[in-house]
């Protein structure tokens, strides 16, 4: 109830919208009663064979009726789906300003698949809110009304009866649909969503999946999601068929009841026979509104389910969030750690055990460790994805907390192992980095960063992923970004790790030269070129070892100078020449 209260305090905003929109379902519903009705009207009339003229009133009502039903469908439609989507949109863009602050910290919880499902299939699940949850028993309960008003006027015994069917057809049968399909909706939801994951990974993991042989059983899975969806689906075709065949019957039942309470009225000669046609066709009408009320129970439940996942998200804290009034961004760029400490959550060990070191601006330094010893958590805390446990990060003398995140983000160029390529043209992958850039900035970036022959393809598709590139030429990409963005600071984390000896040094000696007066971080647990840097931070297992320039640290015994023998150590067998 909670989850619902909140779903419709979201539309509260368009509620004259919906309130227009159900006043024209309603009064759309009403010219189809009154169509019945002024036919019965003629109908009844003309058996009695009286002059034209007294039928004319009831030509001109079945002519108003069917002209007035159609426009007014035609309105409704209009005014419901202008509001549902008006209620979309909203939903869309208050689900997507949620949604920023929890990356990355607080989304590592949901797998990919999950959270597209929730963004895409959960928002759209709530599109019924307003068309099939809210607005039909609205119209239901303003046609009864009128029914058992106009029913009323002859019989109130009729009035009862009517009141019974309806109450049987607009309560009764979506109640008893609900408990035959309890748990079909979101059954469907979860199969759903279950697919979604598995195809995801499908993508994603086809060629480890044929490496290792696991295809075949990955292809039965997505079989056995897909017959227990689709068994769900034949269950909830059942309970659709019969809740709307019982409220045909129901119609039925309340057709010949009212003749039954009515006639004995008509003996009397207090009711004329043509009214008695009239009203029994208004009753037979009246329970249009009535059909879409077990399905509106059942979006009910799917709507529930979509909104408490969207909610889940909604309500998870950020990690991070900008400071109320933001410190200016600082002039000074000096970067300074001091005693940071981290853990992540859940974790019983330190990722970073207090820390300190210093880079003067304009320096290039290097930290340098074994996987796991806390050099890439150094990256997020700088770019403020994880708030420090102990310790902080300042820049000239600002402590990152107190600055605007994403003015801090905007003056760090950050390119990291896999850069994540978006699938579309070149020249759109370019525009990340500064959206206003011209033809000639990015083609002089492109040649800036080695891609010199792509500056004639800016509008080439790069495949999914950047794809169609080879890994080379994807970090250059990520370098003509560097350019384009032209940010006083620069962070590399293991930015040529995945690159080839050559390609490596072509990257990194592109990255020197476009780097040159800019601060610049490099992460790296491999180590090539180590004398071009001015500091080199030693960390292991989440503590400093040793610091210092290359030369300094080679001449010392310790973890930097073993990683550089075990890095630099010529093979045995390359320098045994045989016999
Ligand atoms: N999101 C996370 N949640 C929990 N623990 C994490 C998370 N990310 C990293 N860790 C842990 O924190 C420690 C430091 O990880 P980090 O990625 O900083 O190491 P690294 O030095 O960059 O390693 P590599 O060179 O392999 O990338 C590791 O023990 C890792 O398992």
């Amino acid at each position: 109830m909670k989850t619902f209260i909140r779903l419709t305090a979201i539309v509260r905003p368009y509620f004259w919208w919906m309130a227009l929109a159900a006043l024209i379902g309603f009064a759309t519903t009403g010219s189809g009663i009154g169509l019945l009705m002024t036919s019965a009207y003629i109908i009844a009339k003309a058996a009695l064979q009286p002059p034209m003229a007294a039928l004319q009133l009831g030509i001109v009502g079945v002519r108003f009726f069917g002209l007035a039903r159609g426009v007014l469908r035609y309105a409704e439609r209009l005014v419901s789906h202008n509001t549902t989507f008006r209620i979309l949109a909203k939903l869309r863009l208050w689900f997507y300003d949620a949604l920023e602050p929890l990356a990355p910290a607080r989304l590592l919880h949901f797998r990919s698949g999950d959270l597209l499902q929730r963004i895409v299939d959960d928002i759209q699940s709530l599109e019924n809110l307003y068309t099939r949850v809210l607005a039909p028993p609205v119209t239901a309960i303003l046609v009864a009304l009128l029914m058992w008003v106009l029913a009323g006027t002859y019989s109130l015994q009729a009035a009862l009866l009517i009141l019974c069917f309806h109450l049987l057809a607009g309560i009764g049968v979506p109640l008893l649909t609900m408990l035959l399909g309890r748990g079909l909706s979101v059954g469907i939801m979860n199969r759903k969503t279950d697919q979604q994951l598995l195809a995801l990974d499908l993508i994603q993991g086809i060629g480890e999946l044929q490496v290792y042989g696991r295809l075949a059983g990955h292809l039965e899975e997505m079989r056995s999601v897909e017959s227990a969806k689709l068994q769900l689906q034949r269950k909830n075709a059942i309970v659709e068929g019969l809740q709307e065949s019982l409220t045909g019957l129901l119609m039925n039942g309340a057709v010949l009841t009212i003749l039954w309470a009515l006639i004995p009225i008509v003996s009397t000669g207090a009711m004329n026979g043509i009214s008695l046609a009239v009203i029994t066709l208004a009753v037979m009408a009246s329970f249009e509104p009535f059909i879409p009320l077990p399905a509106a129970v059942k979006h009910l439940e799917a709507d529930r389910h979509a909104g408490k996942r969207l909610f889940e998200i909604l309500d998870a804290k950020p990690e991070t969030s900008s400071p109320a009034a933001p410190v200016p961004f600082p002039a000074n760029r000096a970067i300074k750690i001091e005693k940071l400490s981290f853990t992540y959550p859940g974790s019983l060990t330190k990722a970073l055990d207090s820390i300190c070191f210093s880079v003067p601006a304009g320096q290039h330094i290097a930290i340098v460790g074994p996987s796991g010893a806390g050099k890439s958590t150094i990256t997020s805390l700088f770019m403020r994805f994880w708030n420090s446990s102990e310790g902080g990060i300042s820049i000239g003398d600002v402590d990152i907390s107190l600055l605007d995140p994403e003015e801090l983000r905007r003056n760090i160029s950050l390119v990291s192992q896999r850069t994540y390529l978006f699938a579309e043209t070149i020249r759109e992958n370019l525009l990340l980095a500064k959206p206003d850039a011209t033809d000639e900035e990015l083609r002089k970036a492109l040649s800036q960063a080695g891609l010199i022959n792509f500056a004639s393809k800016l509008d080439e598709w790069i495949g999914q992923h950047g794809m169609k590139l080879s890994g080379g030429e994807r970090q250059r990409i990520a370098i003509a970004r560097i350019v384009l963005q032209n940010a006083p600071m620069i962070i590399l984390d293991e930015a040529t790790a995945n690159l080839d000896g050559i390609t490596e040094k072509e990257v990194t000696d592109t990255l020197s030269s476009i780097s040159r007066g800019k601060t610049m971080i490099t992460i790296t647990h491999r180590l090539k070129a180590m004398d071009q840097y001015d500091n080199i931070i030693v960390l292991d297992k989440g503590k400093i070892v040793a610091q210092g320039v290359h030369e300094n640290l080679m001449n010392r015994e310790g973890l930097y100078h073993r990683m550089w023998e075990l890095q630099h150590a010529t093979p045995a067998v390359l320098t045994e020449v045989p016999e």
